[in-house]
């Protein structure tokens, strides 16, 4: 009988797993979206850099405010820079996004003027510096904008483009390979033969898990079920790609091969096989020449909620983002039991609702760890420590948040 080790003991060892060096490359920051920063972004000067406006008006100084009529010496657009200064009982029509003129420090807007021959009359004071937007208001020189391991979105793109940088350097993403073994199970489109075969759903779920949280996939697509086929499979995975994951054939069956080969023909070195969860609990984890490995069990909730709990940190700490598996407290709305002495991931529908998560198990099926439908719709995890007691309605509970992970 193996030794099933503890969740945390799991996290642990997989934690202390050392990752390579990440390489970074230079992209167009238009190609950078959901990549990750590797170098601190820091403004180069001040934006804006001079005295601004910020709404169309008459710059004056201020110490005029209330003076009867001030004469409008000059216009000044935007994209200009207007040569006269604003002098005493004078004012430059200015527009939004101009520079402030010489000698004015104050913005009165046109809705608070009267125009009468050449003259403004202000109907409307302001306060001192009004609609001014001073240097270093959007940020300052020296400031770091854009911390390393950001992952970058539609708004470090703006602010790149705000500092003229059209290229950026970003870690490259792992490259997991990813491939299903089982006597049963066939590619989509290939004919059945026989009523036992089923559908091999794992290898595409798996991939687009993957690719939507910062990894590139090589996919290696169901592979025949005999020791050595998959010997080749994961012998050629190994070489090509960073982490090797697969599933099904790792239980207790007289054919489950991955095992066999992942010890005994590749004698890799097993980190550990088996963990006191439910789902997944036949979860192996090994190295070979400082690659991974990860064979998750061939259930298709097993995989992937394992492939979640496993391999996603995986791919955070490769990619070196800021990121963590979205855990956060929730209330329950029904006493729930705790089952096993293990710790249980259970799939349950989530809702934001007068400023707190609510969780309900609505239309959830129970049954085997074949049922991935259970992750439709609006899902999370319920997360019930190895522990922990039986639920009561009302209680705050640990939930994994699955609609985050894209
Ligand atoms: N005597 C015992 N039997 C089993 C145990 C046990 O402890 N003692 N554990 C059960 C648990 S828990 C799991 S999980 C499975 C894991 O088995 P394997 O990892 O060896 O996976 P398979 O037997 O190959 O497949 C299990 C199940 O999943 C279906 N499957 C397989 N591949 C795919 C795929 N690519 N796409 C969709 N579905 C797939 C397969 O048809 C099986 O129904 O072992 C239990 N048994
Ligand atoms: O480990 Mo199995 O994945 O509990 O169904």
């Amino acid at each position: 009988m193996r030794d099933f080790i503890s969740y945390k003991k799991s996290l642990e060892i997989l934690n202390n797993i050392k990752i390579p060096k990440s390489v970074t490359k230079r992209v167009f920051i238009s190609d950078a979206i959901g990549q990750v920063l590797a170098k601190d972004i820091v403004a180069d000067h001040n934006s804006p850099e001079f005295p601004t406006s910020g709404m169309d008006g008459y710059a004056i100084k201020f110490e005029d405010i209330n003076s009867d009529f001030l004469e409008i010496i000059d216009k000044n657009p935007a994209g200009f820079v207007v040569e006269k200064s604003v002098e005493s009982k004078t004012c430059i029509k200015t527009f939004t996004g101009s520079l402030m003129p010489q000698g004015s420090d104050t913005l009165v807007p046109i809705e608070n003027v009267e125009v009468i021959n050449n003259k403004i009359k202000i109907t409307k004071p302001v306060p001192f510096g009004f609609a001014v937007r001073n240097i270093g208001e959007n940020y300052k020189k020296d400031e770091i904008l854009i911390k390393a391991g950001t992952i970058i979105g539609f708004s470090e793109i703006g602010v790149l483009a705000s500092l003229n940088i059209p290229q950026i350097d970003i870690f490259i993403k792992p490259l997991i390979a990813v491939a299903s073994t089982g006597s049963e199970i066939l590619d989509l489109g290939v004919e059945k033969t026989n009523n036992a075969q089923i559908r091999s759903s794992n290898h595409l779920t798996l991939e687009a898990l993957f690719k939507s949280n910062g990894a590139d996939v090589l996919q290696m697509g169901p592979v025949e079920d005999d020791i050595k086929t998959i010997t080749i499979f994961f012998e050629t995975a190994l070489q090509k790609s960073d982490i090797v994951v697969t599933t099904g054939g790792v239980s207790v069956g007289d054919y489950d091969f991955v095992q066999d080969v992942i010890k005994d023909k590749l004698k890799a070195e097993v980190l550990f096989h088996g963990v006191s969860i439910k789902p997944g609990m036949h979860i192996l984890v090994a190295l070979k020449d400082e690659k991974i490995i990860i064979a998750l069990p061939g259930f298709a909730y097993s995989s992937t909620i394992t492939a979640i709990l496993y391999v996603l940190p995986l791919i955070y700490r490769f990619r070196k983002a800021n990121e963590r598996l979205p855990i956060i407290k929730a209330k329950i709305n029904q006493d729930f039991k705790k089952t096993q002495n293990k710790t249980i991931f259970t799939a349950c529908n989530v809702e934001y609702k007068n400023s707190e998560y609510i969780i309900d198990f609505v239309g959830k099926k129970s049954g085997t760890s074949a049922i991935l439908t259970n992750m439709l719709g609006n899902p999370a995890l319920l997360i019930q420590d190895e522990n922990s007691e039986d639920i009561k309605a009302g209680d705050l509970v640990d939930i994994l948040l699955l609609n985050n992970l894209k």
